[in-house]
């Protein structure tokens, strides 16, 4: 007989960078870690690091020959960014929201309660990315974290990422699942 009960919406992932005007700036990047956690995102995975030159023009291929492509490239090889891989219900959409609209310039006065309109400096030093559709956040997820799997993630993970069953590593910066089995009885 089928289950009328509602399943649960399964969690989404999203990849989320945090830009070299704002990782050079501790504070700020702290705040905009306690409102990703007040948005109920967990961290699944965190990498501190910095892009080559051919890395970032890799990464922005979609915006070749946009008169702001060399900007943003020689901006995102920099400095230092945090590239993070974060899981909530519908999270492209709504890391996208409390980002905020892409031009600073703009979105200062237009949106300037969120995190781009608050700690945006101009239309290239705007603070974070966030993935645009779930094709995009999977590519996006492979570009810095080759390492993950997805489908295993939520075969084995995304069951656990549960307010009451996660413990938050700082150091790591990561929501790791608490599953039964280890659970300490
Ligand atoms: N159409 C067009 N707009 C431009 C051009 N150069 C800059 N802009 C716009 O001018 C504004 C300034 O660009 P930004 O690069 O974000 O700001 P900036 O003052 O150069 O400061 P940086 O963060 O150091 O790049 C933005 O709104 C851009 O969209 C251009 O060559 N063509
Ligand atoms: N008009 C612009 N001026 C300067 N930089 C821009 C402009 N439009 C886009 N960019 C840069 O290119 C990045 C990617 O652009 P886009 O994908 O359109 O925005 P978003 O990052 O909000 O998804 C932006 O975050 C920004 O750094
Ligand atoms: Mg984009």
């Amino acid at each position: 007989s089928f289950s009328d009960s509602a399943e649960p919406k399964k969690l989404q992932l999203t990849l989320a960078i945090l830009k070299p005007d704002v990782a050079s700036r501790p504070h700020i990047v702290e705040d905009i870690h306690d409102i990703i956690q007040e948005n109920g995102f967990f961290f699944v995975a965190t990498k501190h690091l910095h892009l080559r030159r051919a890395d970032a023009e890799e990464f922005y291929k979609e915006h070749h020959g946009k008169f702001f492509h060399n900007r943003l490239v020689n901006f995102m090889s920099s400095g230092h960014i945090w590239a993070h891989i974060l899981a909530r219900e519908d999270a492209i959409a709504h890391w996208r929201k409390i980002m905020g609209p892409t031009k600073v310039f703009r979105t200062i006065h237009s949106d300037p309660h969120t995190i781009r309109g608050r700690f945006g400096l101009t239309d290239t030093r705007n603070v974070c990315h966030g993935s645009d559709s779930p094709k995009n956040a999977l590519k996006e997820i492979a570009f810095f974290f080759p390492e993950f799997n997805a489908e295993k993630w939520y075969r084995e993970d995304e069951p656990y990422y549960h307010p009451e069953n996660v413990s938050f590593c700082s150091e790591s910066l990561a929501h790791i699942p608490v599953k039964s089995s280890d659970k300490k009885n």
